[in-house]
């Protein structure tokens, strides 16, 4: 499908950028009085996007994991057209489960109602088959056995694709084995030597510049698919700031986390690092080495079964004025994942990170919930080797109705772990690629500026998603689409989808009829048919019908 190409006079296309104007309608309120004034306000911004679309390296931390093989096999596949035979005939490749790849968006609506495009359509981005994969794993298994031990993929699939992921060997990787499970300890053979975590740092910093180096990509983003960490500490002297933490890594300070120096690293080469798992990576120092770098980060926790459906439920639910009083969300898996969260300490930060998901759907209802009110939330996760990544969600939400009602609704989910957080791994990181090439200025600013170095944007695709301090948490799964859907229309000049649809509400719609200048091709079909059914003849026959269905000439086949 060709870009889109917008026709107006706040939009351009140079060889180098798309350039849009773009009038930013919001609502300002305020209490006045004990009343609350709202004021629409308008913002110009004007957005540039590079139109050139890099060659782009991702460097997965955990690489050998079900997730990281399962990603890497799904681009092969892709890539190469690889089909399959199973019990049930030829299986071809696909993206499904990506928004970017599988998804479509409402463009607007012409002669037949609605044009939907696909999602890739609105903004030039990275092809999944163009992503060069590298990474690490403290697992020294190649990636084609890494797949095979994962037990993800169709047997047939796999021994197409063998020859292909062999030649693919995780790099050693930092191990501090406190911060994850003990019962990891037997797949560690892969790990960079010493406890010197400076030396660690600087051996991570040499692997990206080397892998750019060898691959000859533009960019490369790091993201974290590795196990689970428990959380850090934060205090004041350690990693509260850049300074203190980079220091906190040259004294090798035990609290310092392998994912915090796989962030260090990939800020301190200026390259993106995703966050896909729920541990608090993000330390203040962090955050703040990012801004100072301008480097893009995003987290926490891929958002992709049980937590994705309890986004959508209870914001349905408080939407509709209906109270969720207690949510229970159990689950048992079989991955090494599952395995790894088996320790308390591990499984605390997915429980973490699964819990706080409904906090903004229920702070926007105070009809519902009273001040600090919240439903009972439980979260419970076992691990059941047998079931493998093929995750068992069930799920019950009891809510209060009218007049002392209630509702419960039990779920069960089967969700394949990896099939589900591969195409989300995709998604992070083509979108993040597409907004280190977007800069806006904001009414008369002289200077183009860039989305802040907490990309916020990514929320849908996370459990706990991190946003710059004092701004909006949003979890509610459509709002969090709509932004980045939105933002991209906005870079091409084009207002937000609003789901009005005013124009098809009008008293009188023969008048929009005229307005469109053209026929309505169903109001043709059907006149045509009951013309048709009445003449007996077929098969083509010209129906004179107005341009409000009636009036112009229009052939039936
Ligand atoms: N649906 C999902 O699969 C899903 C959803 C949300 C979050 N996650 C998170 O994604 C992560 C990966 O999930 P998975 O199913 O692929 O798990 P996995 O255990 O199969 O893969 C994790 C990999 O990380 C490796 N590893 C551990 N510590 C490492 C380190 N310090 N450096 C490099 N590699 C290291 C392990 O050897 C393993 O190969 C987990 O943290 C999980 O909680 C997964
Ligand atoms: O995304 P989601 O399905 O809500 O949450 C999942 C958990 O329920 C599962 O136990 C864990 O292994 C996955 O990593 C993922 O985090």
């Amino acid at each position: 499908m060709a870009a889109i190409e917008v026709q107006s006079p706040n939009v351009s296309y140079t060889d180098q950028y798309i350039e849009a104007k773009y009038e930013y309608n919001t609502t300002d309120v305020q209490k006045e009085n004990g009343k609350l004034i709202a004021k629409p306000k308008t913002t110009q911004y004007t957005f540039r996007t590079e139109r050139k679309v890099p060659k782009l390296g991702v460097m997965l931390v955990g690489w050998g994991g079900n997730n990281g093989s399962t990603v890497t096999a799904a681009c092969l596949a892709n890539k190469l057209n690889i089909t399959w035979h199973t019990k049930d005939g030829v299986k071809t490749p696909n993206y499904f489960g990506s928004i970017t790849q599988a998804s479509t968006v409402c463009l607007g609506s012409g002669l037949e109602g609605d044009v939907y495009v696909p999602f890739t359509s609105i903004l030039p981005m990275v092809h999944p088959n163009d992503i060069i994969f590298d990474g690490w794993d403290i697992s020294s298994m190649n990636l084609a056995d890494a797949m095979e031990r994962a037990k993800v993929l169709s047997y047939t699939l796999q021994i197409q694709l063998r020859s292909h992921m062999m030649h693919m060997v995780p790099r050693p990787s930092i191990y501090y084995p406190q911060f994850i499970a003990a019962n990891q300890k037997d797949r560690a053979n892969n790990v960079i030597p010493g406890n010197n975590k400076d030396e660690h740092l600087e051996q991570i910093r040499k692997d990206i510049r080397d892998f750019k180096k060898r691959s000859g990509v533009d960019k490369v983003i790091v993201l974290w698919t590795a196990n689970t960490e428990r959380f850090c500490d934060v205090r004041p002297g350690l990693n509260d700031t850049a300074d203190n933490l980079l220091m906190s890594i040259q004294r090798s300070e035990s609290e310092v986390s392998p994912s915090t120096i796989f962030a260090v690293a990939s800020i301190l080469e200026g390259c993106c690092f995703i966050n896909g798992s729920p541990q608090n990576t993000f330390v203040p120092g962090v955050i703040e080495l990012a801004e100072k770098k301008r480097v893009f980060i995003a987290g926490d926790d891929f958002k992709s079964g049980q937590t994705k459906m309890k986004s959508v439920l209870v914001d349905f639910l408080v939407g509709a004025g209906i109270k969720p009083v207690s949510i229970v969300s159990y689950n048992h898996l079989g991955n090494n994942d599952g395995m790894n969260l088996s320790a308390p300490q591990t499984f605390r930060s997915k429980e973490i990170s699964k819990s706080n998901v409904v906090d903004d759907m229920v702070a926007s209802n105070d009809i519902l919930y009273g001040p600090g009110e919240k439903p009972d939330h439980c979260v419970v996760i076992k691990y059941v080797p047998y079931v493998g990544d093929s995750k068992r969600a069930m799920d019950e939400y009891t809510s209060e109705i009218m007049l002392d009602g209630q509702n419960t609704i039990a779920i069960h989910n089967t969700c394949e772990d990896s099939l589900l957080a591969s195409p989300i791994i995709l998604d992070l990181v083509i979108i993040a690629e597409v907004c280190q090439r977007i800069r806006f200025r904001v009414e008369d600013d002289t200077r183009f500026q860039s989305f802040n170095s907490v990309l916020s944007i990514l929320s849908y695709l996370l459990k706990a998603p991190l946003v710059p301090e004092g701004t909006p948490l949003v979890n509610a799964l459509f709002r969090q689409r709509s932004c980045i859907e939105n933002i991209f229309r906005a870079c091409i000049g084009l207002p937000p989808v609003n789901h009005m649809l005013l124009e098809y509400k009008h008293e009188n719609l023969k008048e929009l009829k005229k307005s469109k200048g053209s026929v309505d091709v169903s109001i043709l079909k059907a006149l045509a048919k009951q013309k048709l059914d009445s003449m007996m003849t077929f098969p083509t026959t010209t129906v004179t019908v107005s341009s409000n269905g009636c009036d112009s000439e229009g052939e039936i086949n």
